[in-house]
Protein backbone atom coordinates (compact mmCIF):
# COMPACT_ATOMS: atom_id res chain seq x y z
CA UNK A 1 0.00 0.00 0.00
CA UNK A 2 1.09 3.55 -0.53
CA UNK A 3 -0.05 6.13 1.78
CA UNK A 4 0.07 10.14 1.21
CA UNK A 5 -0.41 11.82 4.37
CA UNK A 6 -0.69 15.88 3.89
CA UNK A 7 1.96 15.89 1.13
CA UNK A 8 3.11 19.20 0.26
CA UNK A 9 5.53 20.17 -2.49
CA UNK A 10 6.59 23.51 -2.86
CA UNK A 11 9.38 24.26 -5.24
CA UNK A 12 11.91 26.85 -4.51
CA UNK A 13 10.02 29.51 -6.60
CA UNK A 14 7.38 29.20 -4.63
CA UNK A 15 5.16 27.30 -6.78
CA UNK A 16 2.61 24.92 -4.49
CA UNK A 17 2.47 21.88 -6.98
CA UNK A 18 0.78 19.54 -4.40
CA UNK A 19 -1.52 20.87 -1.74
CA UNK A 20 -1.62 18.76 1.36
CA UNK A 21 -2.29 15.23 -0.24
CA UNK A 22 -3.74 12.83 2.00
CA UNK A 23 -4.82 9.47 0.30
CA UNK A 24 -4.49 5.70 0.03
CA UNK A 25 -3.21 3.36 -2.92
CA UNK A 26 -4.60 0.05 -1.95
CA UNK A 27 -1.94 -2.95 -3.01
CA UNK A 28 -2.97 -4.98 -6.04
CA UNK A 29 -4.62 -2.85 -7.74
CA UNK A 30 -4.50 0.32 -10.80
CA UNK A 31 -5.00 3.55 -9.08
CA UNK A 32 -4.56 7.08 -11.84
CA UNK A 33 -4.03 10.52 -11.21
CA UNK A 34 -5.69 12.44 -13.47
CA UNK A 35 -6.38 16.41 -14.56
CA UNK A 36 -5.83 19.01 -16.18
CA UNK A 37 -1.87 20.03 -16.78
CA UNK A 38 0.08 21.53 -13.99
CA UNK A 39 -1.85 20.32 -11.21
CA UNK A 40 1.00 18.37 -9.83
CA UNK A 41 0.23 14.64 -10.98
CA UNK A 42 3.83 13.91 -11.54
CA UNK A 43 4.83 15.76 -8.52
CA UNK A 44 2.81 13.37 -6.53
CA UNK A 45 3.97 10.04 -8.39
CA UNK A 46 7.78 11.40 -7.96
CA UNK A 47 7.61 11.59 -4.38
CA UNK A 48 6.65 7.98 -4.42
CA UNK A 49 10.06 7.14 -5.30
CA UNK A 50 11.68 9.53 -4.39
CA UNK A 51 12.54 11.62 -7.44
CA UNK A 52 11.18 14.56 -5.50
CA UNK A 53 10.90 15.42 -2.12
CA UNK A 54 7.91 16.24 0.17
CA UNK A 55 8.46 19.72 1.25
CA UNK A 56 6.26 18.70 4.17
CA UNK A 57 4.04 15.47 5.26
CA UNK A 58 5.15 11.87 4.51
CA UNK A 59 4.94 9.61 1.81
CA UNK A 60 4.70 5.78 3.52
CA UNK A 61 4.87 2.54 1.36
CA UNK A 62 4.04 -0.33 2.81
CA UNK A 63 3.88 1.84 6.50
CA UNK A 64 7.62 2.73 5.66
CA UNK A 65 8.35 6.58 5.14
CA UNK A 66 10.22 6.45 2.13
CA UNK A 67 11.88 9.51 3.10
CA UNK A 68 13.67 7.46 5.96
CA UNK A 69 15.02 4.82 3.23
CA UNK A 70 18.21 4.71 0.58
CA UNK A 71 16.87 6.02 -2.24
CA UNK A 72 18.53 3.31 -4.73
CA UNK A 73 17.28 0.48 -2.15
CA UNK A 74 13.38 2.12 -2.46
CA UNK A 75 13.68 2.15 -6.17
CA UNK A 76 14.46 -1.17 -6.62
CA UNK A 77 10.90 -2.05 -5.38
CA UNK A 78 9.62 0.30 -7.98
CA UNK A 79 8.99 -0.16 -11.27
CA UNK A 80 9.15 3.29 -13.71
CA UNK A 81 7.82 4.02 -16.98
CA UNK A 82 7.69 7.35 -18.78
CA UNK A 83 6.47 8.99 -21.86
CA UNK A 84 8.46 7.72 -24.98
CA UNK A 85 9.91 4.86 -23.16
CA UNK A 86 13.18 6.55 -22.41
CA UNK A 87 15.26 3.66 -23.56
CA UNK A 88 18.79 3.56 -24.26
CA UNK A 89 19.14 4.66 -27.67
CA UNK A 90 22.70 3.01 -28.09
CA UNK A 91 21.74 -0.75 -26.07
CA UNK A 92 19.51 -3.27 -27.89
CA UNK A 93 16.16 -4.07 -26.90
CA UNK A 94 17.17 -6.85 -24.72
CA UNK A 95 20.06 -5.22 -22.85
CA UNK A 96 17.34 -1.92 -22.00
CA UNK A 97 15.03 -4.58 -20.07
CA UNK A 98 17.89 -6.45 -18.88
CA UNK A 99 19.35 -3.34 -17.46
CA UNK A 100 17.71 -3.12 -13.57
CA UNK A 101 18.19 -6.99 -12.96
CA UNK A 102 22.31 -6.21 -14.04
CA UNK A 103 22.86 -3.92 -12.00
CA UNK A 104 21.27 -5.97 -8.95
CA UNK A 105 24.43 -8.31 -9.67
CA UNK A 106 22.60 -10.83 -11.83
CA UNK A 107 24.66 -12.73 -14.40
CA UNK A 108 24.78 -11.44 -17.57
CA UNK A 109 22.75 -15.01 -19.00
CA UNK A 110 20.21 -14.63 -16.33
CA UNK A 111 19.22 -11.32 -17.14
CA UNK A 112 19.30 -11.97 -20.53
CA UNK A 113 16.76 -14.92 -20.09
CA UNK A 114 14.84 -12.71 -17.72
CA UNK A 115 14.61 -10.12 -20.41
CA UNK A 116 12.92 -12.43 -23.35
CA UNK A 117 10.38 -13.97 -21.34
CA UNK A 118 9.51 -10.53 -20.50
CA UNK A 119 9.28 -9.32 -24.41
CA UNK A 120 7.26 -12.45 -24.54
CA UNK A 121 4.99 -10.91 -21.68
CA UNK A 122 4.77 -7.33 -23.26
CA UNK A 123 3.07 -9.22 -26.27
CA UNK A 124 6.75 -8.77 -28.72
CA UNK A 125 8.52 -11.10 -30.35
CA UNK A 126 11.71 -12.56 -28.50
CA UNK A 127 13.49 -11.46 -32.02
CA UNK A 128 12.75 -7.96 -31.20
CA UNK A 129 15.70 -8.22 -28.35
CA UNK A 130 17.92 -7.62 -31.43
CA UNK A 131 16.91 -4.36 -32.30
CA UNK A 132 17.51 -1.11 -31.47
CA UNK A 133 14.92 0.89 -29.59
CA UNK A 134 14.87 3.13 -33.12
CA UNK A 135 13.51 0.27 -34.80
CA UNK A 136 10.61 -0.34 -33.38
CA UNK A 137 7.16 1.61 -33.46
CA UNK A 138 6.61 3.64 -31.08
CA UNK A 139 4.01 1.88 -29.28
CA UNK A 140 6.63 -1.41 -29.41
CA UNK A 141 9.34 0.97 -27.45
CA UNK A 142 6.93 1.50 -24.62
CA UNK A 143 6.17 -2.12 -24.45
CA UNK A 144 9.93 -2.43 -24.06
CA UNK A 145 9.41 -0.19 -21.73
CA UNK A 146 6.88 -1.96 -19.67
CA UNK A 147 8.98 -4.80 -19.41
CA UNK A 148 11.80 -2.94 -18.40
CA UNK A 149 10.08 -1.59 -15.17
CA UNK A 150 8.87 -5.30 -14.60
CA UNK A 151 12.38 -6.57 -15.13
CA UNK A 152 12.77 -6.66 -11.32
CA UNK A 153 10.05 -7.74 -10.63
CA UNK A 154 9.02 -4.84 -8.33
CA UNK A 155 5.57 -5.13 -6.59
CA UNK A 156 4.59 -1.50 -7.59
CA UNK A 157 4.81 0.14 -11.06
CA UNK A 158 4.88 4.24 -11.34
CA UNK A 159 3.50 5.00 -14.46
CA UNK A 160 3.49 8.59 -16.05
CA UNK A 161 1.83 9.27 -18.73
CA UNK A 162 2.96 5.80 -20.29
CA UNK A 163 0.88 5.49 -23.44
CA UNK A 164 0.16 9.55 -24.47
CA UNK A 165 2.50 9.55 -27.36
CA UNK A 166 0.77 6.79 -29.44
CA UNK A 167 -1.68 7.15 -31.75
CA UNK A 168 -5.13 6.53 -30.36
CA UNK A 169 -5.62 3.28 -32.11
CA UNK A 170 -2.15 1.52 -30.37
CA UNK A 171 -3.18 3.32 -27.43
CA UNK A 172 -6.26 1.32 -26.43
CA UNK A 173 -4.10 -1.87 -27.60
CA UNK A 174 -1.53 -0.94 -24.64
CA UNK A 175 -4.34 -0.07 -22.54
CA UNK A 176 -6.00 -3.24 -23.12
CA UNK A 177 -2.73 -5.36 -22.29
CA UNK A 178 -1.58 -3.49 -19.43
CA UNK A 179 -5.98 -4.51 -17.76
CA UNK A 180 -4.28 -8.14 -19.21
CA UNK A 181 -0.66 -8.36 -17.31
CA UNK A 182 -2.15 -6.91 -14.23
CA UNK A 183 -4.71 -9.74 -14.03
CA UNK A 184 -1.95 -12.07 -14.46
CA UNK A 185 0.82 -9.94 -12.25
CA UNK A 186 -1.42 -8.25 -9.18
CA UNK A 187 1.22 -4.98 -8.99
CA UNK A 188 0.50 -1.88 -7.03
CA UNK A 189 0.04 0.36 -10.20
CA UNK A 190 -0.22 4.30 -10.06
CA UNK A 191 -0.74 5.61 -13.63
CA UNK A 192 -0.70 9.32 -14.42
CA UNK A 193 -2.87 10.98 -17.19
CA UNK A 194 -4.58 13.52 -18.82
CA UNK A 195 -6.65 11.64 -20.49
CA UNK A 196 -10.11 11.21 -18.62
CA UNK A 197 -11.03 8.28 -20.55
CA UNK A 198 -8.02 6.28 -20.07
CA UNK A 199 -8.33 7.04 -16.06
CA UNK A 200 -11.70 5.55 -16.36
CA UNK A 201 -10.87 2.42 -18.43
CA UNK A 202 -8.03 1.49 -16.17
CA UNK A 203 -8.57 2.91 -13.04
CA UNK A 204 -10.09 1.18 -9.98
CA UNK A 205 -10.11 4.30 -7.95
CA UNK A 206 -9.27 7.46 -10.01
CA UNK A 207 -8.18 10.59 -7.97
CA UNK A 208 -8.81 13.98 -9.36
CA UNK A 209 -6.51 16.84 -9.02
CA UNK A 210 -6.97 20.24 -9.55
CA UNK A 211 -4.53 23.08 -10.99
CA UNK A 212 -2.68 24.00 -7.21
CA UNK A 213 -2.48 20.68 -6.74
CA UNK A 214 -5.22 20.03 -4.81
CA UNK A 215 -7.23 16.37 -4.90
CA UNK A 216 -10.85 17.45 -6.15
CA UNK A 217 -12.23 13.85 -5.70
CA UNK A 218 -10.97 9.97 -5.16
CA UNK A 219 -13.28 7.31 -6.06
CA UNK A 220 -14.38 4.74 -8.34
CA UNK A 221 -14.80 5.46 -12.05
CA UNK A 222 -18.62 4.38 -11.77
CA UNK A 223 -18.61 7.00 -8.67
CA UNK A 224 -16.87 9.59 -10.86
CA UNK A 225 -19.65 9.59 -13.16
CA UNK A 226 -22.70 9.28 -11.01
CA UNK A 227 -22.15 11.68 -8.50
CA UNK A 228 -18.90 14.07 -9.51
CA UNK A 229 -18.11 15.86 -6.31
CA UNK A 230 -18.35 19.74 -8.10
CA UNK A 231 -18.38 21.64 -11.04
CA UNK A 232 -15.16 21.17 -12.10
CA UNK A 233 -14.57 17.05 -11.81
CA UNK A 234 -18.15 17.18 -13.34
CA UNK A 235 -16.62 19.72 -16.37
CA UNK A 236 -13.47 17.51 -16.58
CA UNK A 237 -15.46 14.42 -16.52
CA UNK A 238 -17.10 15.68 -19.46
CA UNK A 239 -20.27 14.84 -21.60
CA UNK A 240 -22.03 12.06 -21.82
CA UNK A 241 -21.60 10.54 -18.26
CA UNK A 242 -24.82 9.37 -17.62
CA UNK A 243 -24.10 7.10 -21.02
CA UNK A 244 -20.67 6.16 -19.93
CA UNK A 245 -21.81 5.23 -16.41
CA UNK A 246 -23.66 2.47 -18.08
CA UNK A 247 -20.22 0.61 -19.36
CA UNK A 248 -19.67 -0.11 -14.98
CA UNK A 249 -23.56 -1.72 -14.43
CA UNK A 250 -23.99 -5.27 -15.22
CA UNK A 251 -25.89 -6.73 -17.98
CA UNK A 252 -27.08 -9.43 -15.67
CA UNK A 253 -30.97 -8.76 -15.50
CA UNK A 254 -31.43 -8.11 -19.22
CA UNK A 255 -33.45 -10.32 -20.61
CA UNK A 256 -32.02 -11.79 -24.59
CA UNK A 257 -34.50 -12.57 -26.68
CA UNK A 258 -34.97 -15.14 -29.65
CA UNK A 259 -33.23 -13.56 -32.81
CA UNK A 260 -34.34 -15.12 -36.23
CA UNK A 261 -31.03 -15.68 -38.20
CA UNK A 262 -30.45 -17.60 -41.40
CA UNK A 263 -26.86 -18.95 -42.85
CA UNK A 264 -25.36 -18.10 -45.89
CA UNK A 265 -26.90 -19.94 -48.36
CA UNK A 266 -29.77 -21.02 -46.60
CA UNK A 267 -33.46 -19.95 -48.43
CA UNK A 268 -34.76 -16.77 -48.02
CA UNK A 269 -36.88 -16.66 -45.12
CA UNK A 270 -40.90 -15.72 -45.46
CA UNK A 271 -40.72 -12.65 -42.62
CA UNK A 272 -41.58 -9.10 -42.93
CA UNK A 273 -38.73 -8.35 -40.34
CA UNK A 274 -34.95 -8.17 -40.43
CA UNK A 275 -32.95 -11.35 -40.78
CA UNK A 276 -29.51 -11.94 -39.72
CA UNK A 277 -27.28 -13.76 -41.82
CA UNK A 278 -24.76 -15.86 -40.13
CA UNK A 279 -21.83 -17.75 -40.85
CA UNK A 280 -21.19 -21.96 -40.42
CA UNK A 281 -19.87 -20.97 -36.97
CA UNK A 282 -22.83 -18.64 -36.11
CA UNK A 283 -21.17 -15.28 -36.13
CA UNK A 284 -22.93 -12.62 -37.39
CA UNK A 285 -22.31 -11.41 -41.39
CA UNK A 286 -24.77 -8.61 -41.73
CA UNK A 287 -28.43 -8.18 -42.08
CA UNK A 288 -31.11 -9.38 -44.96
CA UNK A 289 -33.48 -5.69 -45.30
CA UNK A 290 -36.97 -6.59 -45.84
CA UNK A 291 -37.29 -6.91 -49.68
CA UNK A 292 -33.71 -7.33 -49.73
CA UNK A 293 -31.73 -8.27 -53.27
CA UNK A 294 -28.51 -9.98 -51.56
CA UNK A 295 -30.68 -13.54 -52.48
CA UNK A 296 -29.45 -15.30 -55.94
CA UNK A 297 -32.65 -17.84 -57.06
CA UNK A 298 -33.91 -17.66 -53.49
CA UNK A 299 -31.02 -18.31 -51.28
CA UNK A 300 -29.16 -15.95 -49.39
CA UNK A 301 -25.93 -14.79 -50.49
CA UNK A 302 -23.42 -12.89 -48.19
CA UNK A 303 -23.15 -9.60 -50.86
CA UNK A 304 -25.22 -6.88 -50.52
CA UNK A 305 -26.15 -7.47 -47.04
CA UNK A 306 -26.44 -4.70 -44.50
CA UNK A 307 -23.54 -4.46 -42.42
CA UNK A 308 -24.21 -5.17 -38.37
CA UNK A 309 -23.46 -2.72 -35.34
CA UNK A 310 -21.32 -3.45 -32.50
CA UNK A 311 -21.96 -6.63 -30.49
CA UNK A 312 -23.22 -7.42 -27.07
CA UNK A 313 -20.89 -9.98 -25.97
CA UNK A 314 -22.99 -11.49 -22.83
CA UNK A 315 -19.60 -12.61 -21.45
CA UNK A 316 -17.97 -9.34 -21.02
CA UNK A 317 -14.81 -10.33 -22.44
CA UNK A 318 -13.12 -11.29 -19.65
CA UNK A 319 -15.51 -13.96 -18.17
CA UNK A 320 -17.64 -10.88 -16.28
CA UNK A 321 -20.91 -10.19 -17.81
CA UNK A 322 -21.29 -7.36 -20.52
CA UNK A 323 -22.18 -4.11 -19.44
CA UNK A 324 -25.28 -2.07 -20.33
CA UNK A 325 -23.33 -0.40 -22.50
CA UNK A 326 -22.10 -2.44 -24.71
CA UNK A 327 -26.08 -3.74 -24.81
CA UNK A 328 -27.76 -0.15 -25.60
CA UNK A 329 -24.72 0.09 -28.22
CA UNK A 330 -25.74 -3.15 -29.80
CA UNK A 331 -29.33 -2.10 -30.02
CA UNK A 332 -28.83 1.75 -31.10
CA UNK A 333 -26.25 0.82 -33.61
CA UNK A 334 -28.27 -1.98 -35.41
CA UNK A 335 -30.24 -1.22 -38.10
CA UNK A 336 -32.70 -3.79 -37.68
CA UNK A 337 -33.10 -2.01 -33.88
CA UNK A 338 -32.37 -5.42 -32.51
CA UNK A 339 -28.94 -5.17 -30.99
CA UNK A 340 -27.16 -8.57 -31.64
CA UNK A 341 -26.25 -10.43 -28.38
CA UNK A 342 -22.74 -12.84 -28.87
CA UNK A 343 -21.06 -15.43 -26.64
CA UNK A 344 -17.60 -15.52 -26.09
CA UNK A 345 -16.90 -17.33 -29.07
CA UNK A 346 -18.65 -14.41 -31.00
CA UNK A 347 -21.77 -17.09 -31.65
CA UNK A 348 -25.45 -15.10 -31.96
CA UNK A 349 -27.20 -15.93 -28.86
CA UNK A 350 -30.36 -14.00 -29.32
CA UNK A 351 -30.85 -10.06 -29.46
CA UNK A 352 -31.65 -7.00 -26.75
CA UNK A 353 -33.27 -4.18 -27.44
CA UNK A 354 -33.17 -0.56 -26.19
CA UNK A 355 -36.14 -1.22 -24.09
CA UNK A 356 -34.47 -4.05 -22.46
CA UNK A 357 -31.73 -2.22 -21.63
CA UNK A 358 -33.74 0.46 -19.73
CA UNK A 359 -35.84 -1.59 -18.18
CA UNK A 360 -32.54 -3.84 -16.51
CA UNK A 361 -31.93 -0.21 -15.79
CA UNK A 362 -34.51 0.84 -13.69
CA UNK A 363 -34.87 -2.48 -11.50
CA UNK A 364 -31.33 -1.97 -10.71
CA UNK A 365 -32.12 1.58 -9.88
CA UNK A 366 -34.92 0.32 -7.95
CA UNK A 367 -32.39 -2.30 -5.80
CA UNK A 368 -30.20 0.37 -5.23
CA UNK A 369 -32.81 2.46 -3.28
CA UNK A 370 -33.85 -0.32 -1.33
CA UNK A 371 -30.21 -1.65 -0.63
N1 LIG B 1 11.26 22.23 -10.82
C1 LIG B 1 10.17 23.01 -10.74
N2 LIG B 1 10.24 24.27 -10.30
C2 LIG B 1 9.15 25.06 -10.20
N3 LIG B 1 7.91 24.64 -10.53
C3 LIG B 1 7.77 23.39 -10.98
C4 LIG B 1 8.88 22.50 -11.13
N4 LIG B 1 8.43 21.33 -11.61
C5 LIG B 1 7.09 21.47 -11.77
N5 LIG B 1 6.70 22.70 -11.39
C6 LIG B 1 5.33 23.25 -11.35
O1 LIG B 1 4.55 22.46 -10.47
C7 LIG B 1 3.23 22.31 -10.97
C8 LIG B 1 2.89 20.83 -11.09
O2 LIG B 1 3.73 20.21 -12.04
P1 LIG B 1 3.58 18.68 -12.46
O3 LIG B 1 4.63 18.38 -13.47
O4 LIG B 1 3.52 17.86 -11.25
O5 LIG B 1 2.15 18.72 -13.16
P2 LIG B 1 1.37 17.63 -14.01
O6 LIG B 1 0.01 17.59 -13.46
O7 LIG B 1 2.15 16.38 -14.04
O8 LIG B 1 1.34 18.33 -15.43
P3 LIG B 1 1.40 17.73 -16.94
O9 LIG B 1 0.14 16.97 -17.16
O10 LIG B 1 1.48 18.98 -17.78
O11 LIG B 1 2.64 16.89 -17.00
C9 LIG B 1 3.19 23.04 -12.30
O12 LIG B 1 2.66 24.33 -12.09
C10 LIG B 1 4.65 23.14 -12.69
O13 LIG B 1 4.88 24.27 -13.48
Amino acid sequence: MIEFRDVTKRYPDGTVAVDELSLSVEAGTITVFVGPSGCGKTTSLRMVNRMIEATSGQVLVDGQDVAKQKPAQLRRGIGYVIQQAGLFPHRTVLDNVATVPLLSGWSKAKARTRASELLELVGLPVEFGKRYPAQLSGGQQQRVGVARALAADPPILLMDEPFSAVDPVVREGLQDELLRLQAELDKTIVFVTHDIDEAIKLGEKVAVFRVGGKLAQYAEPAELLRAPADEFVSSFVGRDRGYRGLGFLSADGIAVEQLETVPVGAAVPTTNDWVLVVDGERKPVGWLRPGSSSTVDGTVTADGLEPGGSLYDVEGGNGTTGSLRSAMDAALSSPSGHGVAVDGSGAVVGRVSAESVLAALSKAREQAATA
